[in-house]
């Protein structure tokens, strides 16, 4: 196997140093030169690499992945989305169950795991459905997921909110027997029939129906009580407006086990957006306020929202390119998010803030997914699970150079700071020179 050195590589912000990968894991690390492992290794199967200049980071993990396959193999796929993912510095990632056939039984999530492994480019972990066919009405099965070779521990019904109080309180209770956790997408259906973007000043300008912040604030309050009943665990899927914040805060202040994820577009975006009618821009929950966008960062940085999660939501043109009113919510995530979270934290901290994005895109990540392998420290004897950005790099978003299938980007044409060099999962190199290795 080959082994690889990075020279001169800044471990999240550190002082340069020398990283050995060898075997899968991360052989040993120095802040001076390693002359003597590399004259321990034949000189054919060492690569050096000059990292002069990069930063290392744990590989990023996300918890909140579409990756459309099986299903709509048009616009995305298991392969796809994992080059998309490997490009952006993950390592792995979980995939959610709004497939079709939906995630809701042991086959379909061992599919896409397998799918996954094969891909061999991210560690792809199936979400499991809540309800059959999310469909609300019963709860699927849980147990059999769990048992899989998928090991399911995250289970939700993303792109619909588990309404039925009686049905997520047996299905937190559920999950306890083997650790899971419910991701809930937070939306009080009866609240947001007819929405189409944020409920406030735009929509009424625009004439078009809104999705007031109380129907994500309704569900997550009732949720954290819920979950405080049962002492299960909750995770809340893209949190969206202040008063989501400040539930998730108090409800952490009182001990509930409950854990929050917000999206790069949320940290970035406002609903002012929706003014073009471009429904690149339409997305659920959907773009809120300034003020909204503040306490979220604010959240990220206190540790009140726990993750920044990508919610990459791949649309094929036919279903994007359309009117605002029929086009699907949703915006491509995986390529951009480390270099948007990069320019939202330069704005906020004035510096980079490298153990924070490690805390929050990777090590928060991998716990709270239960996934071991990743999210560790770079540190002699942990898995070779990283990646290498260049932070002097400038990266222009082309929605037609990305490597997933869809291309309903928000950041068409915006020059963003950072760029992801290199990623390696368990020692093998899966971007190389910001090229895919495979
Ligand atoms: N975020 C979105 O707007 N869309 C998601 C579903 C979801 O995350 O709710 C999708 O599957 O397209
Ligand atoms: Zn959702
Ligand atoms: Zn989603």
């Amino acid at each position: 196997m080959t082994a690889y050195l990075l020279q001169g590589v800044s471990l999240l912000g550190a002082a340069p140093a020398d990283l050995l990968i060898r075997d899968g894991v991360i052989a040993a690390v120095k802040a001076t030169t390693l002359e003597e492992l590399r004259r321990s290794l034949t000189g054919d199967e060492l690569v050096e690499i000059d990292a002069t200049g990069l930063v290392a980071l744990p590989g990023l993990v996300d918890l909140h992945t579409h990756l459309r396959e099986p299903g709509r193999e048009d616009a995305e796929t298991v392969h796809t989305g994992s080059r998309a993912a490997a490009l952006g510095g993950y390592t792995a990632v979980c995939a959610m169950a709004n497939t079709a056939p939906v995630a809701d039984t042991a086959g379909v999530v061992e599919q896409v795991f397998r799918l996954g492994r094969e891909a061999g480019l991210v560690d792809v972990q199936p979400i499991g459905a809540v309800t059959v066919g999310l469909a609300g009405e019963r709860l699927a099965e849980l147990g059999a997921m769990a048992e899989s070779a998928a090991t399911v521990r995250i289970f939700s019904d993303d792109g619909h909110c588990v309404h039925d109080p009686r049905l997520m309180r047996r299905a937190l209770e559920y999950v306890k027997a083997f650790d899971g956790v419910i991701a809930q997408h937070a939306e009080e259906p009866r609240l947001t029939e007819g929405a189409q973007m944020h409920e406030g000043e735009v929509s009424a300008r625009l004439g078009l129906g809104g999705w007031p912040a109380v129907a994500e604030e309704a569900i997550i309050a009732r949720d954290v009580l819920l979950a405080e009943h049962v002492g299960a665990r909750l995770h809340v899927c893209h949190v969206s407006t202040a008063g989501s914040v400040e539930i998730i805060r108090r409800a952490k202040e009182r001990g509930v086990r409950v854990t929050a994820e917000v999206t790069p577009h949320h940290l970035l975006l406002t609903h002012e957006l929706a003014s073009s009618y471009d429904p690149v821009y339409k997305v659920n929950p959907p773009l809120r306020t300034d003020a909204d966008v503040a306490a979220l960062r604010q959240g990220l940085i206190e540790g009140v929202i726990d993750v920044v999660a990508t919610d990459h939501a791949p649309h094929a043109a036919q279903d994007k390119e359309c009117e605002w009113a029929y086009a699907r919510p949703g915006m491509l995530g995986l390529e951009t998010a480390l270099p948007i979270v990069l320019g939202v934290l330069r704005d906020e901290c004035g510096s980079d803030s490298w153990e924070l994005i490690a805390d929050r895109m990777s090590i928060a990540p991998a716990r709270i997914a239960g996934l071991a392998e990743h999210g560790r420290p770079l540190t002699a004897g942990s898995p070779a699970n990283l990646t290498l950005i260049d932070p002097a790099a400038r990266i222009t978003v082309d929605p037609h150079a990305l490597a997933s299938l869809s291309a309903n980007t928000p950041y068409a044409g915006m020059t963003l700071p950072g760029r992801i060099v290199a990623t390696f999962l368990r020692g093998v190199p899966t971007v190389l020179d910001g090229k895919v290795c495979k």
